[in-house]
């Protein structure tokens, strides 16, 4: 849609009241049992699972891309009557998407290239946009891309918007979601108008973080988002998805956002074409609860390694 500056400029973020809400999550009730373990393998389907790291190599990608394929022991999921079940998506930098797609052959497991010059997002202009090209070529079927954070900073709406939309066309047929970097926007105000900018210039998801910035993913960054989508889907009829990324390596942070996405958008945003958790070692802690589940004990963290 076009760029609408009168309701950029009516949006509000209540900072006091979004923490409050934030930290009662904290302490709710959680799914106990074998609920518990059903909730545990639909967050598995919604990770992206991700190596960001600078000493990624194609023998790191090809074991994650066998995990992704098989998230979850064969004999686990036999156990809780399951089979067939992967992840949301393999995450990796544009370098080793040609790696990642030939590991995933035969599989339906979409690979993300976080492109535009991941994660400070300062590359020349034209190189970020060539980037996305370039990954959309190689095979990445979603294209993670960064925000300036400096046109949110001085609020420049235009220029924000002009640089999605033109991502957004370079992304083509790709699905392409925003990454905000909210630690590095000031205010949760900030906040909900970069996602609000995002969504308008054709965001099909928008994401916290790299996991690089010093504050990633937290409650109240996800209440003002997804509150954003709320709004947009009430005022538009479009549906945006979500990507909390970076620091959620906990089973019961995923049970956490899951509940959250449940009680504030409802059961759509609990399947992977909306909701996807980017993550590195969160598979790892589910896989261990799991094992808790069914035998009692917690297997050691090596056990589960992921690349
Ligand atoms: O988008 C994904 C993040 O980079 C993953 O962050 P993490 O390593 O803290 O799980």
């Amino acid at each position: 849609m076009p760029l609408d500056l009168d309701w950029v400029a009516s949006v509000q973020a209540n900072t006091s009241a979004i923490e409050r809400r934030a930290a009662s999550l904290g302490g709710r009730r959680t799914v106990k049992k074998d609920y518990q373990a059903a909730w545990l393998l639909k967050a598995v389907s919604l990770i992206d699972l991700t190596t960001l790291s600078g000493d990624d190599t194609p023998g790191r990608v090809q074991r994650l891309c066998a995990k992704a394929r098989q998230p979850v022991s064969a004999e686990t999921l036999h156990a809780l009557g399951m089979d067939g079940l992967t992840v949301g998506a393999v995450c990796v930098y544009h370098d080793m998407v040609a790696t990642a797609v030939r590991a995933l052959e035969g599989t339906e497991i979409p690979v993300a290239a976080v492109s535009t010059g991941f994660p400070a997002g300062l590359s020349p202009w034209h190189l970020r946009v060539q980037e996305i090209r370039e990954s959309v070529a190689a095979g990445a079927r979603e294209i993670d891309i960064v925000i300036s954070r400096r046109h949110v900073l001085t609020q420049n709406w235009q220029a924000l918007y002009g640089e999605m939309r033109e991502m957004r066309d370079a992304c083509g047929e790709a699905h392409v979601k925003a990454i905000l970097a909210t630690g590095e926007l000031g205010t949760l105000r900030n906040v909900a108008r970069a996602s609000l900018i995002c969504m308008m210039a054709g965001a099909d998801f928008i994401k916290t973080s790299t996991g690089k910035e010093g504050v990633n993913a937290t409650l109240p960054v996800t209440l003002t988002m997804i509150r954003c989508i709320r709004d947009y889907q009430e005022r538009t009829g479009i549906k945006v998805g979500y990507k909390p990324a970076g620091g959620i390596a906990k089973a019961k942070d995923a049970l956490l956002y899951l509940a959250l996405m449940k009680d504030e958008l409802g059961d759509d945003w609990l399947y992977p074409d909306l909701f996807r958790f980017g993550a590195s070692s969160l598979l790892g802690d589910i896989e261990r609860q799991l094992d808790h589940h069914l035998t009692g004990h917690y297997s050691a963290a090596n056990r589960h390694a992921m690349g």
